[in-house]
């Protein structure tokens, strides 16, 4: 978290709560051979414990006091520490998990980095400021991207963070954000990110009429209706998951068209 002040000129807020960063590292589920990124390692309290399962840990940091300090520290161990901003480093090609107590005012930088493309992101365990945490999670989103986040990341609340676990204390609680992939056929994510744009552009609109704009005339009800949705539904009220569901079947043909839907030629928006 980062939370400029008086008293906290850097901002900057050290996670000290030790069953926190057991937490963190439970969840992330890392041992022996794993490869897992933590973004923002200032003094090291989080990269220690990830170490201590034998995971190799490549821990980024961008201020070169801190890194020194981690070299230091991790000079013998499986630590590799670079000294890079979060939203430019070079992420592994092999698979990996992230752990971070994540600067407040690169939340979201961070997120598209990890969520955006297509990334080997095995998961993520992150602490990030309770009030975005509630936003990603939201059942309906209110932006297409974060919808896009959600529908192929399964995201979730594992716990609330008091303010008195971080040292100084920042003004508002944090949470505790479990990320982790969804199994989601890659034939899915045109009409998937078809249908969010369409969806997103005009909320109001029904579902029958977003789907018009992605999938050929005619099949959007019996797409709908495949899927339990009902087609005069506001778009504004489906979730990620049953956009996901719809392009599934879109991408598959089984709402009865006998081949996997084409998105409507010069439509789709994607
Ligand atoms: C909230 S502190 C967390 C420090 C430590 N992991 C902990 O939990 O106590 C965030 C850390 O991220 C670093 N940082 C801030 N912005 C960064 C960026 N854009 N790229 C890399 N590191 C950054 C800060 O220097 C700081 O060490």
């Amino acid at each position: 978290m980062r939370e400029r002040t008086r008293e906290n000129p850097s901002g900057v807020h050290f996670l000290r709560d030790r069953s926190v960063i057991a937490g963190l590292v439970r969840s992330a589920g890392v041992g022996p051979g794993d490869l897992v990124v933590e973004f923002g390692a200032g003094p090291g309290g989080i990269t220690a414990a990830l170490a201590g399962t034998g995971a190799r840990v490549l821990a980024v940091e961008r201020d070169e006091a801190f890194v020194r300090r981690l070299r230091r520290r991790f000079a013998d161990g499986p630590v590799r520490v670079v000294q890079e901003d979060l939203r430019r480093v070079p992420l592994p090609r092999r698979p990996y998990a992230v752990v971070a107590n994540l600067p407040f005012a690169v939340g979201t930088a961070a997120l598209r980095r990890l969520l955006d493309g297509d990334a080997p992101l095995l998961g993520a365990d992150l602490l990030v400021e309770w009030g975005f945490a509630r936003r990603l999670t939201a059942a309906v989103p209110r932006d297409a991207g974060t919808a896009w986040w959600a529908a192929r990341y399964e995201l979730r609340i594992v716990r609330r963070v008091a303010p008195a676990a971080f040292s100084p204390a920042p003004r508002v609680a944090a949470a505790h954000l479990r990320i982790r992939p969804r199994a989601v056929d890659r034939r899915a994510l045109r009409p998937l990110r078809a249908m969010l744009t369409a969806a997103y552009r005009r909320p109001g609109g029904t579902v029958a009429a977003t789907l018009d704009a992605v999938v050929p005339r005619g099949r959007a009800h019996r797409l709908a209706r495949s899927t339990g949705i009902s087609p005069p539904a506001a778009a504004g009220t489906v979730t990620p998951e049953q956009w996901l569901a719809l392009a599934v079947r879109a991408a598959a043909g089984d709402a009865g068209t006998g081949t996997g839907e084409q998105p409507a030629r010069g439509r789709s928006g994607t």
